[in-house]
């Protein structure tokens, strides 16, 4: 295998490419190196379960790499067994190595088809590609009885620019009308997570690609605040490390009933697009991510464009002027319950 168990390290020493290569450990566990930052763990009998977990989509957010890093650590030193298939994804390596959110354009925005659409050919292009057919080929390799059976969970993570009123929050993708999972919900509670943002719309995120293209309970898993490597205090990331290694080590997990009170629910209510370069909000970069707004209140201008609240009170997620135009600058939310 290579050095400490260490998929971080071997990634970064080859961001762009990595000859595919297999490997066994010594408790049976095969490890298939797919791509550079592409890991697919087999144990010798598998669950139901096709776990992924991605991770530096955005190569400045340091910690669920971290997480990662170590999840797969303890599965390949044996310390952790392995009851699931499991893909590992460490997104965006070159970006990672030169700690920043992207190189040339944001991978996030480029999934479901739309790296081929518009725009020249990039690094980010490229990656997006190759993510979606690893998560294709990772799927698609169950045989055709046992894959009806499969539960296709991904769970990309990430953490925030801004502080926020409420730490860790998912963004569930639109489903299209399908129902919303209660115990999926209750899974990312125990790590940590009290806050859920249901999409209404389709998006070019990782999630909605691998939610409405392979029928997977997929989620954008926002588990703190961005910080460089060397400054994340890991405590604060117990719960979600903790209850990821219980998801991959054990059969099935015993979860308590969904508990409506103990969540923050809310739905997107709108997404505000950067339409030119005079895009600016009103408010300072140390307002919060949920940080409520009441009707009528100004926004943000966008050259002759206001965005004011529409409804009776609104809050802002992931206000950020700096994208590049055409791309979403801020989500509006407000509350509301599951359906
Ligand atoms: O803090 C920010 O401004 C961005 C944090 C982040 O990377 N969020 C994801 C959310 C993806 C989704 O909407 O599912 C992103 O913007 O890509
Ligand atoms: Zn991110």
């Amino acid at each position: 295998m290579f050095k400490d168990n260490d998929i971080l390290a071997f990634t970064l020493a080859h961001p762009e490419g990595a000859e595919p290569a297999s490997f066994t450990t010594a408790q049976g566990l095969t490890l298939d190196i797919w791509d550079s930052g592409i890991f697919c763990l087999t144990p010798p009998n598998p669950g139901r379960k096709d776990i992924i977990l991605s991770c530096g989509v955005h190569g400045n957010e340091t910690a669920p790499i971290e997480i990662v890093r170590d999840l797969a650590k303890a599965l390949l030193s044996g310390q952790l067994p392995l009851a699931h298939r499991l893909l590992i994804l460490i997104g965006n390596p070159p970006a990672i190595n030169a700690g920043k959110r992207e190189l040339e354009e944001n991978l996030n925005r480029l999934f479901s088809g739309a790296h081929a659409k518009g725009g020249s050919d990039n690094g980010e292009r490229r990656r997006a590609k190759a993510l979606e057919e690893a998560v294709a080929r990772f799927y698609n390799a169950r045989p055709g009885a046992e894959r009806q059976d499969a539960l296709r969970l991904h769970y990309d993570l990430h953490t925030a620019i801004r502080g926020s009123r409420h730490e860790k929050f998912v963004v569930y993708p639109f489903l299209h009308g399908k129902p919303r999972s209660r115990e999926q919900v209750m899974f990312l509670a125990a790590c940590g997570v009290d806050t859920v943002l249901l999409s209404e719309s389709p998006t070019t995120t990782f999630s909605y690609f691998s939610t409405q293209q392979f029928a997977a309970h997929g989620f954008t898993v926002e588990l703190g605040k961005v910080r460089p490597f060397g400054e994340n205090d890991m405590s604060r990331f117990a719960a979600a490390a903790q209850s990821l290694a219980a998801l991959v080590s054990q059969a099935e997990l015993v979860l308590p009933p969904y508990d409506e009170t103990k969540l923050n629910l809310y739905r997107i209510s709108r997404v505000i697009n950067k339409t030119s370069e005079a895009f600016r909000f009103t408010f300072g970069e140390d307002v919060e991510n949920f940080t409520p707004f009441p009707q009528g209140h100004l926004l943000a201008q966008d050259g002759d464009l206001e965005h004011r609240v529409a409804l009776a009170e609104e809050a802002v997620i992931f206000p950020n002027a700096k994208v590049a135009i055409g791309q979403r600058a801020c989500l509006l939310v407000t509350r509301t319950q599951l359906d």
